[in-house]
């Protein structure tokens, strides 16, 4: 008799540098499809920030893995919650973007959200940004995406976006601080931040939040029912 296994929950997985649009291009994507939606860069700012709080050492792996176990996390109508205290806009500052690369680069504090990121995908689907999506948190999902831009242009979005939210930046500052960013995420020993090998690369330097949206929902049209293992 053949077994007729369970259909997987659906996971579209959309990794790539910083502020490649990421984050603006998984949340659309996930609200055209009623998706939920795992900003999983979210969870490594909050580790960095819960670390700061505890007076725990960016560079003291086992101690933030042993943190990590007991971080009390909630995202809820847009608001991130740290042991019930909003945090929001506190993990966006350019202190824990770098914090949130430097706790990154540890294994056992990886291993230790793995469980966290994997909880987030829940029926109907799940739209999951950040650096290794598709190669380590849910290798088997069906639309693996490389989000990408020239690092110039990335560091104008992210300028530009500092700007609308009153935030005075420099912007040679920001390409610098993108940079080294670039380099730690895409050179560390685990989960590093490149291609997975099935991944369809999406270069959006010239397209349209619309346009890198609307390619991800026509790939992933065309890749439902399939799983790319
Ligand atoms: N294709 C695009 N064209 C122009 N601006 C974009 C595009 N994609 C994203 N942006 C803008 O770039 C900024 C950074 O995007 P964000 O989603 O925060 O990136 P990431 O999550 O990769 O860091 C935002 O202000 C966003 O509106
Ligand atoms: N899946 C992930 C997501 C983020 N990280 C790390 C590496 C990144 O520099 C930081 C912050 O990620 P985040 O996606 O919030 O940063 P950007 O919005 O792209 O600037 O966390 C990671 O190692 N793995």
């Amino acid at each position: 008799m053949t077994e007729i296994l369970p259909c997987p929950i659906p996971v579209i997985a959309i990794d790539g540098p910083s502020a490649s649009g990421k984050g603006t291009v998984a949340q659309r994507v996930a609200t055209t499809l009623g998706y939920h939606y795992l900003d999983s860069g979210a969870i490594y700012r909050i580790a960095a920030l819960a670390a700061l709080k505890q007076g725990i050492d960016w560079q003291d792996e086992m101690a933030l893995a042993e943190m990590a176990t007991h971080l009390d996390i909630r995202f809820a109508a847009g608001e991130i919650y740290l042991n019930g205290d909003i945090i929001t806009e506190a993990v966006r500052t350019e202190d824990i973007s770098r914090g949130a690369s430097e706790v990154a680069v540890h294994p056992a504090l990886r291993a230790a959200l793995l469980d966290l990121q994997k909880s987030f995908r829940k029926a109907p689907g799940l739209v999951a940004d950040g650096r290794d999506m598709a190669t380590v948190v849910f290798p088997d999902a069906g639309t693996k995406i490389f989000l990408t831009a020239s690092a110039e242009i990335r560091a104008e979005r992210r300028y530009k976006q500092l700007m609308e939210k009153g935030i005075h930046a420099n912007l040679a500052d920001i390409l610098q601080d993108l940079q080294a960013r670039d380099a730690r995420d895409s050179q560390r020993s685990v989960a590093p931040l490149q291609k997975s090998e099935n991944a369809r690369l999406l270069e959006t330097s010239h397209l349209s939040i619309d346009q890198a949206v609307n390619a991800i929902l026509d790939y992933s049209r065309a890749n439902t029912g399939k799983q790319v293992l």
